[in-house]
């Protein structure tokens, strides 16, 4: 959705991020050239690209992993190059990520993990620490016998959630999905995402979301941004999408594994 839809829209919509002009590269080529993006508080915003496109990079981007060469990132309306470094750590603690394998530390416990966050940013006795984690697992759908499990004692599916769970331990208002369905079963995937609309409508959450997967996008997303030619393409619903006039866009919103999902 637009600037200009949004106020259409009669709604005041707050931009959790608001990115503009995003050179992202590594050598050679950019990989994102002059991207703008708005992600609005309290969506499940989807990001579809084909592969290689950049949708991990500029996720790292707007959570100052990978460097950019130019362009600007407001988080929560602020300019994360003009605040200070106390503010930027404040800001950081505000949002969760999963990344694409989870990224578990293999040498900790499930609890252990998830008490990681809070340990670092949190002055929480150990005690304290555990108990939270134990909450934020239990969130995530974890059984409480997972919480003493090494990541190598996971099952898929198990990991993800072990991931969501560390991804929310301090209480974010944006989280960052990479692929959180990937190499789910179909039933673990649709739990999943079941999971998080379930946590975006009771927290409020926001979240950014990476996929590939056809089935979140029409089940849990409020909004697909489509990255090709280096930036947004252009972003709407699914229904939206299925009739913009772009080669990629029409081959993927109404190809053969897309062209079953119909609307009013
Ligand atoms: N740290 C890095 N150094 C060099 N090149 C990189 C680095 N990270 C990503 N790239 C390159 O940037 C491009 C985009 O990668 P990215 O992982 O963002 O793609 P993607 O759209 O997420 O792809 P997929 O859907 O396959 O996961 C790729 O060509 C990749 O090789």
């Amino acid at each position: 959705m637009t600037d200009e839809t949004a106020r259409q829209d009669g709604r005041e919509r707050e931009a959790v991020i608001a990115a503009r002009g995003l050179v992202v590269g590594f050598s050679g080529e950019p990989i994102l050239e002059g991207l703008d993006i708005d992600v609005w508080r309290g969506e499940i915003l989807g990001v579809v690209g084909g592969s290689g496109t950049g949708k991990s990079v500029l996720l790292r981007t707007l959570i100052g992993l990978t460097a950019r060469s130019a362009g600007t990132i407001e988080v929560f309306g602020r300019d994360f190059d003009r605040i200070s470094g106390e503010e930027r750590q404040h800001i950081g603690r505000r949002w969760g990520v999963l990344f694409q394998q989870g990224a578990l530390f293999s040498s900790l416990t499930v609890l252990q993990n998830v008490a990681v966050p809070l340990r670092e940013h949190m002055r929480l006795s150990d005690d304290l620490a555990d108990q939270l984690a134990r909450l934020k697992i239990e969130m995530a759908g974890l059984p409480a016998d997972a919480c003493g499990k090494y990541p190598a004692e996971l099952s898929g599916g198990m990991i993800k959630r072990a991931a969501l769970a560390r991804a929310l331990a301090l209480d974010p208002d944006i989280v960052f999905l990479d692929e959180p369905t990937a190499g789910l079963d179909p039933i673990g995937a649709a739990e999943f995402d079941q999971l998080i609309l379930r946590l975006r409508d009771t927290l409020g959450l926001t979240v950014f979301m990476v996929t590939h997967d056809l089935d979140s996008l029409v089940t849990i997303t409020d909004r697909i941004a489509v990255l090709g030619n280096r930036r947004v393409l252009v972003d709407g619903t699914f229904a939206e999408l299925k009739t913009f006039d772009h080669p990629w866009v029409r081959a993927y919103f109404n190809g053969p594994r897309a062209e079953h999902f119909t609307f009013g």
